[in-house]
């Protein structure tokens, strides 16, 4: 069992700040839920911790050990939306597995051990000679994940894996990666846009918005009693059985203009967006121009908005 430690991480693309900042620890043994809208950096956050991101500042730690160290960064293994994006199209999955197996692992046992990794996701083992495109994308998938787990990950992180799944299987492939996670006490950052599936994964969760961690904690503190505005209106708006299909003037991000990551802007970045501002004061300039640092004081539970509840 490891711990993943952001501490200070931004990435730039040019001009863009993808992520900015971010400190987020993914305890040892526990799934971290990220979430927020499309462009927020929750993948970009993601990628960084593995090295498929370029990190401008700041440092990624796993147990206390800075991850550019670590040779090929095998301890932390991801899975992606789209398993493709992890298997070779021309490749059995038996060996795409056997590629991702750790450096020295014996010949003789490699066989043995594609076969282990195959039914500890529910797969067939005889199915090891197939390729990607003979199996079903709920297939694929736990291939990929079979993958990931070859290389005897302590992190395991999770990007939107079910989202491009058709939903009869989603909920096979959520409980499969759960049920791993826990058998083998897996550190797990787990990314999902739909918050019944994170309140379902998660110990903890964190809310991103523009860059930045604007909220972390408990799941169930978070999810039920949220002290950022921005993670209130995300629940709100969230589909839910409660609202009619009919009435999305229930959406309050809807009816705002979306965040353009390219021009953040100054003060809380959530300011234009924001109902609260208004409603507590009349002076809105502590809001339109003071960035809000977090409120460490309120650890676990932190929000980083000067109007906090
Ligand atoms: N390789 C890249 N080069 C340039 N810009 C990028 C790159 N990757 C991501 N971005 C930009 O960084 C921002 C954050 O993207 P990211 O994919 O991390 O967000 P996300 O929260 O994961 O959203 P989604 O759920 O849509 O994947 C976006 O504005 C995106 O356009």
């Amino acid at each position: 069992m490891s711990s993943l430690e952001f501490e200070g991480v931004s990435v730039r693309y040019g001009k863009l700040t993808a992520v900015d900042g971010v400190n987020l620890t993914v305890p040892s043994g526990q799934v971290v839920g990220l979430v927020g809208e499309s462009g927020s950096g929750k993948s970009t956050l993601a990628k960084a911790a593995v090295g498929l991101a370029p990190v401008s500042a700041g440092r990624v730690l796993l147990d206390g050990v800075d991850v550019r160290r670590l040779p090929r960064r095998r301890p932390l293994q991801m899975v992606f939306q789209d398993p493709y994006s992890s298997l070779d199209p021309r490749m059995a999955i038996g060996e795409s597995i056997t590629e991702a197996m750790p450096r020295g692992t014996a010949r003789g046992a490699r066989r043995a051990e594609v076969a282990r990794l195959l039914e500890l996701v529910h797969l067939d083992p005889d199915r090891a000679g197939m390729l990607p495109g003979q199996l079903s994308g709920g297939q694929r998938q736990r291939v990929a994940l079979a993958r990931a787990l070859a290389g005897q990950p302590e992190v395991l992180i999770a990007d939107e894996i079910t989202s491009a799944l058709d939903v009869s299987v989603q909920g096979a492939v959520l409980n499969l990666v759960r049920d791993v996670q826990r058998r083998l006490a897996l550190s797990m950052l787990f990314i999902s846009h739909n918050l019944a599936v994170v309140r379902y994964v998660s110990d903890v969760v964190a809310v991103m918005y523009l860059g930045r961690i604007v909220e972390a904690g408990p799941a169930e503190q978070v999810l039920t009693d949220p002290r950022h505005p921005y993670t209130r209106d995300l629940l709100a708006s969230a589909p839910s059985a409660h609202r009619s299909l009919l009435a999305d003037t229930d959406d309050p991000l809807a009816d705002t203009e979306p965040a353009d990551p390219h021009h953040p802007p100054a003060g809380c970045r959530y300011h234009p967006r924001c109902p609260i501002g208004p409603l507590v004061h009349t002076d809105r300039t502590l809001c339109t121009e003071a960035d809000p640092a977090d409120d460490a004081a309120h650890r676990p539970h932190r929000a980083a908005c000067h109007f906090a509840a």
